[in-house]
């Protein structure tokens, strides 16, 4: 067993052992979410390192049923510069762009078309998004267009009613389908936490999605009435270091919905730094997937750079 797990996850069979009779302990995941929360005080040098970080391993996101090719364009113009000049000279920063940019299926041509030679990557959602309740030949062709648009990175979403019923066997069925169907391009499989009632259920997904081949696991798809919290990340994380431990291999993390403050964007960098290591947090292996959160981060290291909270550093 590699003490360093480095490989990149490839689908295996079933293994329910892995996690059934596993009952995350509610008490003490909510004692290690305070116990992280201590080591949240970060400011300075440091803090704005967090913030950067947190750009460059954003998934810039847009999921609005009024998107258009032009809000898409304009949301890959800011991944290309994600802070205004005068903030990333005050910083001392070059080359910042996001992680990705994550849209719908039809708006991947026009992402790819104005990302093109950048290096940026286009997601695309896929599988039925948000609720997934298509079927499954539908949502196999669906990833299939996606990719054949350009998307190199796919985020799919689970059926909710397998991980509802203990339909272990059809969850992990239908991952490896996705998988395929994929191709080359990076699988992060949406878990969906907030539909999922328990936290042996989030295990449970975790595990499963891990064994069909994932490259990330993913919370939520910011629809669901909860979306990320730290509880069901902690949970998330822990279950693919252990899946590291196990197999050699490294998945990613990606919690996505509701994160929108700047102190999210640290709390989620602490919570993968501490649980996974600091190895972790770059964006081969960590994202955050959000819609608001560049403008709050934006707004924090403008008041850091210039001293005065609240002082915008460019005229509005
Ligand atoms: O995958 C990303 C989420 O859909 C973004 O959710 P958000 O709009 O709450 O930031």
């Amino acid at each position: 067993m590699p003490a360093e797990p480095s490989l990149p996850n490839l689908p295996q069979p079933l293994d329910p052992r892995v996690f059934e009779g596993r009952q995350p302990d509610a008490r003490a995941v909510a004692r290690r979410v305070a116990a992280l929360a201590q080591r949240r005080r970060v400011d300075g040098p440091a803090e704005v390192a967090f913030l950067l970080n947190a750009i460059a391993c954003m998934d810039l996101t847009t999921l609005a049923g009024d998107d258009t090719p032009e809000r898409v364009r304009r949301l890959c113009a800011r991944a290309r510069h994600p802070l205004p000049p005068a903030l990333t000279e005050a910083l001392g920063v070059a080359d910042l762009h996001t992680g990705a940019v994550c849209v719908y299926p039809t708006m991947v041509a026009p992402a790819v078309r104005a990302l093109a030679g950048t290096g940026i990557p286009v997601a695309s959602v896929a599988t039925g998004f948000p609720a997934g309740l298509m079927p499954l030949d539908l949502r196999l062709a669906e990833i299939r267009a996606a990719v054949g648009e350009g998307a190199c990175e796919i985020d799919v979403v689970i059926t909710r009613a397998h991980v509802l019923r203990g339909e272990w066997a059809a969850l992990h069925d239908e991952i490896a389908a996705m998988r395929a169907a994929a191709g080359p391009a990076h699988l992060k499989v949406i878990l969906a936490t907030g539909d999922l009632v328990s936290l042996a259920n989030v295990h449970a997904a975790s595990v499963v999605a891990m064994q069909a081949g994932a490259d990330f696991i993913k919370t939520s798809t910011g629809k669901e009435g909860v979306n990320a919290t730290l509880p069901v990340s902690l949970v998330m994380v822990r279950a693919l270091v252990e899946h590291g431990a196990r197999t050699g291999a490294r998945v990613g993390f990606k919690p996505a919905g509701g994160l929108r403050s700047a102190a999210d964007a640290i709390a989620w960098q602490i919570l993968m730094r501490e649980e996974a290591g600091p190895d972790w947090l770059r964006p081969g292996l960590f994202r955050i997937g959000a819609s608001s959160l560049l403008g709050a981060i934006e707004t924090r290291l403008a008041q850091i750079v210039t001293g005065r909270a609240g002082t915008p550093l460019m005229p509005a």
